[in-house]
This record gives structure tokens, sequence and C-alpha cells, in this order.
């Protein structure tokens, strides 16, 4: 099974004027072919993940982000002047203007940084004249905007949760090096500045997921690409997706030492608790973005010469998949690597929307190229129809 249909099969779905009605319920739409898309294919049967057919391993080895951005927004890679313009346009718009700041800063700190960002984004659609304007060119336009800032929004609320000032874009920085710096104040070796950049690589984009299903829900209503990225966001903040990358990190300093990582799954277990970073609604045979993600929190930790959270991931892994069979996700690695990495823990799934905001984007101009309405049916299993008592 692929999760990518052919165009036949999705019209014969969406055309006629009869509705079609089946009394199956598809609980979580598991195994639903809801529509069509050129951005991405998951084949959970070989493990594969392509952005426009290309493999994403390749992508995270040979690409940067702002190459891998382009691509899923036009369907190629650059050549060296569309890649000079693209940069240099992500560059100039990095800035968060005066207003954006003060909205920033009105955010209490003791709300979740997820919190923040889906706010900043809202914001951003109240300053935009354009906000409803919905041709490809403008979407594009908008998207790329969404893109450039996020990474300052994530750093200054970093910062400012740790009392100190923000730290403005340095335009002769790309995008990794760039927002690393805002974060910390320095570039990091290129050790870890690679490995950060092949996680937003990784996260960029995964085909009808939570999120992208949401921010896709929202767009077929007609709605602006603010309001289907806000709820996108959303989305991607609960623990069985976007959260997950946080949870792991709180799951291992429980653990503390991989002695303990048995008993600690164990008592896990036993309670029917989920153990997060484990588990897939599509692959069910191990998530394909993961060998790639696991060795660049190797090669993280060689070089901070830091060995317990990949001594931790080794046996809480091990254990897991000979206990229950089920294998870990994009989230496992992550978390350590970004703990590793100097990043705070609630500002872990900011940074999938960092990346994410590209796929959901992409996603957001096919649904409108294409749209029809998304609105499944329910089946009702509430009281019978009775009078209301006189
Ligand atoms: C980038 C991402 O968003 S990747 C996903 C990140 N999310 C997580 O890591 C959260 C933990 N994982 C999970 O909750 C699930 O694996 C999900 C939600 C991601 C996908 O699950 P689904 O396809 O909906 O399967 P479902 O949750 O029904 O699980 C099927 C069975 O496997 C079990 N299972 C699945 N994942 C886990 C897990 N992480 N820990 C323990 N058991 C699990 C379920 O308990 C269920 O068992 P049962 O049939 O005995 O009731
Ligand atoms: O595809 C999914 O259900 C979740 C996921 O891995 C992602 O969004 O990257």
């Amino acid at each position: 099974m692929t999760d990518t249909p052919t165009a036949q099969s999705a019209a014969a779905r969406t055309s006629g004027t009869d509705a079609i009605y089946t009394d199956a319920i598809y609980k979580g739409l598991a195994g639903v072919v809801v529509d069509t898309t050129a951005i991405s294919k998951v084949v959970p049967e070989t493990n594969s993940l392509t952005y426009r057919g290309y493999p994403v391993q390749e992508l995270a080895e040979k690409c940067s982000m702002e190459q891998v951005a382009y691509l899923l927004w036009y369907g190629e890679l650059p050549g060296d002047h569309q890649l000079q313009q693209f940069t240099q346009r992500e560059r100039a718009a990095r800035r968060l203007d005066r207003s954006a700041q003060a909205v920033l800063a009105r955010t209490p700190e003791t709300c979740h940084p997820m919190d923040v960002v889906r706010t900043m984004i809202s914001y951003l659609g109240t300053e935009d004249p354009d906000e409803d304007v919905a041709a490809p060119a403008s979407l594009l336009d908008k998207a790329q905007r969404m893109f450039a800032v996020l990474p300052t929004i994530v750093a200054a609320d970093l910062r400012r949760r740790r009392g100190l000032d923000p730290i403005a874009p340095h335009h002769g920085l790309g995008y990794a090096e760039n927002f690393l710096n805002m974060c910390f104040g320095e570039v990091p070796d290129p050790v870890v500045v690679r490995a950060f950049e092949k996680s937003m690589v990784l996260y960029a984009e995964h085909s009808f997921n939570a999120s992208t299903f949401a921010a896709r829900v929202v767009t077929s209503t007609g709605s602006d690409i603010y309001s289907a990225v806000t709820a996108a966001i959303g989305a991607l903040k609960g623990p069985l997706h976007g959260g997950a990358n946080e949870a792991v990190m709180h799951d291992m300093i429980e653990i503390d030492r991989p002695e303990r990582a048995r008993a600690w799954l164990d008592a896990k277990l036993s309670a029917g608790e989920k153990v997060m970073g484990f588990g897939h609604r599509v692959y069910k045979r191990g998530d394909s973005r993961v060998p790639t993600m696991y060795r660049a929190l190797r090669e993280v930790s060689e070089h901070l010469g830091q060995s317990r959270w990949l001594a931790i991931y080794a046996e809480l892994e091990e254990e897991m998949v000979s206990r229950t069979g089920i294998r870990p996700n994009l989230d496992f690695p992550t978390g350590p690597a970004y703990f590793l990495m100097g990043f705070d823990i609630p500002m872990f799934t900011p940074l999938f929307v960092m990346s994410r905001i590209t796929g959901w984007t992409a996603h957001i101009i096919e649904q409108t190229e294409s749209n029809a309405l998304i609105r499944p049916l329910s089946a009702y299993s509430g009281p019978q129809q009775r009078s209301v008592p006189a």
C-alpha cells in the first residue's frame, strides 16, 4: 500500500452529484485515502519517503534547508541563480517588526512556546493586508515570509525565557547557522549545525499527517493561510504528534541511566501507557527518517563527548522492540539531539514548526489549486428523536 493513490481513483471518489454513503466507520480516518498529493510519498512497505521524488535521506545528506524548502514549494531543486535569489529573499524577510516584537513580549513566559508561535502566526495574519488573497504567488510569498521569520520568533522566545535580549538575524549566515546564532549567541561547530539542519530537512514534510490535514481542512473552506497554519500548529502540539519530541526527553531524564530503562519500560507498559517516540500510524516497520537522524544524534554525542542519552536510547529501543515490536519514530532521536544541542525541552516542538511550515504551506497551495470542501460523515449514536417536554 502507498498513501498516494492514482489521480483516477481520487477523481472517482469526488465526481458525480450523488453523495456516496457507506456504513463502514474509519475511526481516525485510518487507512482512508482522502486526496492525491504531488508533494511527498510515503511507502511503509519499503520504508521510503520521497519529497517531490527525491529520497529524504539523500536530501538530508546533500542539501541545505533552503534548497529543500525551495523543492517543496516549486517542485524542483533550485539552480545556483534560483537559490541565490531565494536565499536573498529569505534573509531579507527574517526581521520581526516592532509591533510583532511587542506582541511576543506580551505573551506570558508561563505559557508553552507552541502557544507563542501559534499566537505570532495569527498576529502576522492581522498585519497582512492581503491576508485573504489566495492566488498561488501570494500564498508562496506569505509562506516564504513565515519560513523566514519563524526562527527569529522561536529564538527570541528561547532567549527571553532565559532572561536574555534577542539577537538580530545575521544576513551573512545561512538558515541553520543564523538560527543557532540567534539562540546561543554563536554559531556552533559544523557537526552541530549539520545535525540541526538534517533534523529540519527530515521534519519538513510527511504527506497527510494530522497537522497537515488540519491545514488542508481549514484551507478547503476558503479560509486564509494564517488560519490554516495556526490550526496546524495546534494539531502539531499534541503529544501523539509533534509534541512527542519533548515527551521523549522528559522520559529519558526520568530514566536517568541506561540500566534503569528496562524497569521504567516495565512500569509504563504494565500501566497501559504509551511510550513516546515509538509507533506510527503509517510506518509499522520503522520510520524511514530515523536512521539518518540517529546518525546525526550519534555524531553530536561523540562531538560533545556525551554518551549517556545515546546509551539510554539504545537500551530503550532494544527493550521496546523486543517486547512489543513497535519501533521508534523521528521524535525519538530528535528529542535527545535537540537537548544536546542546548535547546530547552519546551522549545523542541517549535523547532518542528520552523521546518514543517514548508510542508504545511506546500499542501495549503496544493489544496487551494484543486479544492474540494473536506467534510466527512458521521454515524449518529445518540438518543432516538424525541419531543421536548411541555
Ligand atoms: C512526527 C510524529 O508525529 S510521529 C508520532 C509521534 N507520536 C508518538 O511518538 C506518540 C506515541 N505513539 C502513539 O501514540 C502511536 O503509535 C501513534 C498515535 C503515533 C500511532 O498510533 P495508531 O496508528 O493510531 O495506533 P494505535 O495508537 O491505535 O496503536 C495500536 C496498538 O499499538 C500500541 N501502541 C502504539 N504506539 C505505542 C507506543 N508508543 N507505546 C505503547 N503502545 C503503543 C497501542 O497501545 C495499540 O495497542 P492495542 O491494539 O493493544 O490497543
Ligand atoms: O505522518 C504522521 O502521521 C506523523 C509524522 O510522522 C509526521 O508528521 O512527520
